[in-house]
């Protein structure tokens, strides 16, 4: 934690910033580096997050910088005046009257019946891609590079272990990997991926161990036994197979979550489209918890002020950027990585349990807890850990869902990928651009090390909400 004092406490919060900073341990500052050009006059102005204590001039008076953070309970208001939408290709075909009741009014049809009661997948909101069996050869694995050291005096072990751990050697990237590999007598420790340590660690002198040498180790853990049985023959790796019928299991409280989650991107995308962005946005939910429906008015009804769920939604905005990879899922994983970041929550798994509010610069403190402010992303006990273990712990969206409009295109599903969601559903496929079944499916190539889940929305043919069509022309990148 630091407090900035001086200059640095003179930088006002933006929801767009031109400049972002980080803490430098080594020198006890904060630095701060522009993020873009600046114009002359241009006021400086940092991301202080998403919990703002007071209410944001950019709120107030500007349409184009409005908060991208979209509280979807929130009574509509405010928008008078924003009707005349500037001429422009962005939002050509769209739907954009101010009649936000029209899209707030559709009825969700989950809310009768008990929420607990598993529906059949013709009763879903959506379908369910079925993806390929994974690629299980040798060279489709993925791997790293990391160190190891052989250790001949098995006594050293316990040693190498303690200062793996003074090191700061333990690094999550390598979860999913045993520490030690014994072949016959001869025990070899695993020390640090390339990308930790680029040279090679030196272990205690007094050792006498050899030289620590590299070897390629896999990077995610085995869904499978035959991928087990592979990566083991690189370095012995931990077995997370997907559990037994989680894929089919969907219940009427479940698929009412993903109704609303879906509700929610689709009244951010025409918010969009009213400012003259692209009507695309994207929506992280909270993650669904089977027991946690009872009220039938809202399905984060359990959660208590300290377990309130980190929830983001943003919309595309590179028209008012004018920056091309603006895209509403980039926007929003990178709402997530903001939040990480100015978190002083220790994330030991991918599990953020901020008990205590950030107290870092900025300060984030804010005693509201409403659903949708970003205070933790509660995880649902062996569930959520086993979805953990499987998806990689430490990602911006392990174990959690993304809601968008438009099939993500092949650069958000990447980012996806990489932020290692859980799953993705899309009201509206894009078959020549698409990243998620459309133009191609990223999580089916080969060699990629994470899969996620796809479901495309049924509802009126796809492409629409309560009768009135999101139009993106089929040519953008969604
Ligand atoms: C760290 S200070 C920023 C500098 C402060 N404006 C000054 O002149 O000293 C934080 C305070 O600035 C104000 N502030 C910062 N960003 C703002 C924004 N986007 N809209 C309105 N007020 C803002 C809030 O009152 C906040 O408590």
């Amino acid at each position: 934690m630091a407090l900035a004092l001086g200059l640095g406490s003179l930088f006002n919060h933006s929801e767009h910033p031109n400049v972002s900073y980080s803490h430098d341990t080594s020198t006890e500052s904060i630095r701060y580096t522009t993020v873009r050009d600046v114009a002359p006059d241009e006021e400086l102005c940092i991301f202080y997050g998403h919990n703002l204590w007071f209410s944001s001039a950019e709120d107030l008076s500007s349409s184009n910088h409005r908060s991208s953070h979209y509280v979807p309970d929130e009574p509509e208001d405010g928008w008078g005046g924003l009707s005349a939408v500037e001429d422009d290709d962005a939002g050509a075909g769209a739907d954009l009257s101010l009649d936000t009741d029209a899209d707030a009014d559709v009825k969700c049809p989950y809310l009768d019946g008990d929420p607990s009661e598993i529906i059949s997948d013709e009763d879903l909101p959506f379908t369910r891609f079925k993806l390929p069996p994974d690629e299980e050869d040798l060279a489709s694995i993925r791997t790293v590079d990391a160190w190891v050291v052989d250790i001949p005096d098995p006594r050293h072990i316990t040693k190498m272990l303690k200062w793996l751990k003074q090191a700061n050697l333990e690094t999550p990237d390598l979860g999913h990997l045993k520490r030690i590999r014994k072949l016959n007598d001869a025990a070899t420790l695993l020390l640090a991926t390339t990308t930790t340590s680029p040279h090679a660690p030196s272990p205690p002198i007094e050792l006498e161990l050899p030289d620590p040498y590299l070897i390629k180790v896999p990077s995610a853990p085995a869904l499978t036994p035959t991928q087990l049985k592979l990566k083991s023959s690189l370095w012995p790796t931990l077995f997370t197979p997907p559990r037994k019928g989680e894929a089919e299991q969907w219940s009427r409280g479940r698929a009412r979550w993903a109704w609303e989650g879906m509700r929610t991107a689709v009244l951010a995308a025409r918010e969009a489209g009213r400012r003259g962005e692209l009507p695309i946005a994207a929506h992280i939910a909270a993650p669904y918890e089977e027991d946690a429906h009872g009220d039938a008015n809202s399905s984060q009804a359990s959660y208590t002020a300290e377990k309130a769920p980190v929830v983001f939604t943003a919309s595309d905005t590179r028209q008012s950027n004018a920056h091309p990879l603006r895209h509403a899922i980039i926007n929003v994983v990178r709402q997530m990585a903001d939040y990480r970041a100015s978190s002083s929550s220790s994330s030991s798994a991918a599990t953020l349990r901020a008990s205590s509010p950030p107290a870092a610069i900025p300060a984030t403190a804010s005693s509201d807890s409403v659903p949708s402010s970003p205070q933790s992303v509660v995880g649902d006990s062996e569930a959520e850990a086993e979805t953990e273990a499987r998806n990689g712990s430490n990602y911006l969206l392990t174990s959690l869902t993304v809601f968008t409009t438009y099939e993500p295109c092949i650069m958000c599903s990447m980012a996806l990928i990489h932020s290692r969601a859980k799953e993705v559903v899309y009201l509206k496929a894009m078959p020549r651009t698409g990243g998620c079944g459309g133009a191609a499916c990223l999580p089916t190539l080969k060699g990629v090390n994470h899969r996620f889940g796809i479901c495309v929305w049924k509802e009126d043919g796809g492409g629409s909400w309560g009768g009135r069509e999101l139009y993106v022309d089929e040519n953008v990148d969604a």
